[in-house]
């Protein structure tokens, strides 16, 4: 089946058209202020507008505190959050309640363990997101541009619907695609010339190379 593909992370116009021309299905905005792809509110909100209703907006928050939800929901007016920390099974039944917004809970996955813990979010969480492990001495819960041993996604029952994520770029994707076959791909730092600047260049490789991997699905619009 041809996967969802978000590009997160966007920053510029013209990546967020390339990414909309090329059939991005999902547009990620990171509100983490040590990011270099933090962006505020309204400027999110500004580039958002170029491609709402054809793509689904999504916020990428870690630990968000009611007041930042607030900003960001009223301000972006997101289709999907994105927890990115380490929010309990709890605190994403509240999100969801008062914002009325669907979830995509992430995941650093390192061992067959780390997966263990989807199994309290299952029923909560409207989809999740598996990252890799932030490598040591990284601030960032996610965009490190590292991946993880994909081969670990076997051992969730197949109804799982999840984005696969974590250095995900042109070189990898065919490989992450054949192991894992997964319903979403999520790909950000893997499309960058510099840390926060994304390549319209890179965007169509990674689109290029994810087309010729499921050649015989689009082909047959499956
Ligand atoms: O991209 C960031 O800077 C970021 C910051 C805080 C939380 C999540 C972040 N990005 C997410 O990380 C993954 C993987 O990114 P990469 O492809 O390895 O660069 C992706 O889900 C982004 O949404």
């Amino acid at each position: 089946m041809k996967p969802d593909i978000k590009i997160c992370g966007l920053k510029t116009a013209e990546a967020i058209d390339r990414a909309g021309t090329r059939g991005a299905t999902h547009i990620g905005f990171i509100f983490f202020e040590k990011s270099p792809r933090y962006i505020e509110p309204d400027d999110a909100a500004r580039l958002a507008d170029r491609i709402r209703g054809r793509a689904k907006i999504v916020a990428v928050v870690v630990n968000p505190t009611n007041d930042d939800l607030d900003e960001i929901v009223a301000t972006l007016r997101p289709d999907i959050l994105q927890l990115h920390g380490d929010e309990s099974p709890e605190r994403v039944l509240t999100i969801k309640a008062v914002y009325g917004l669907p979830v995509m809970k992430a995941f650093s996955i390192r061992t067959a363990d780390d997966l263990k813990r989807v199994e309290a979010y299952i029923g909560i969480a409207d989809r999740f997101l598996f990252d890799a492990k932030p490598p040591k001495g990284s601030e960032l819960p996610g965009g490190n541009g590292v991946s993880f041993d994909w081969t670990l996604l076997s051992w969730l029952d197949g109804t799982v619907d999840y984005m696969l994520s974590g250095g995900l770029n042109k070189d990898n994707i065919a490989e992450a695609l054949a192991i894992t076959k997964a319903p979403g791909l999520d790909a950000s730092s893997g499309l960058e010339s510099a840390p926060g600047v994304k390549s319209v260049a890179l965007i169509d490789e990674f689109f290029d190379a994810v087309e010729q991997a499921c050649r015989p699905e689009m082909a047959s619009g499956s």
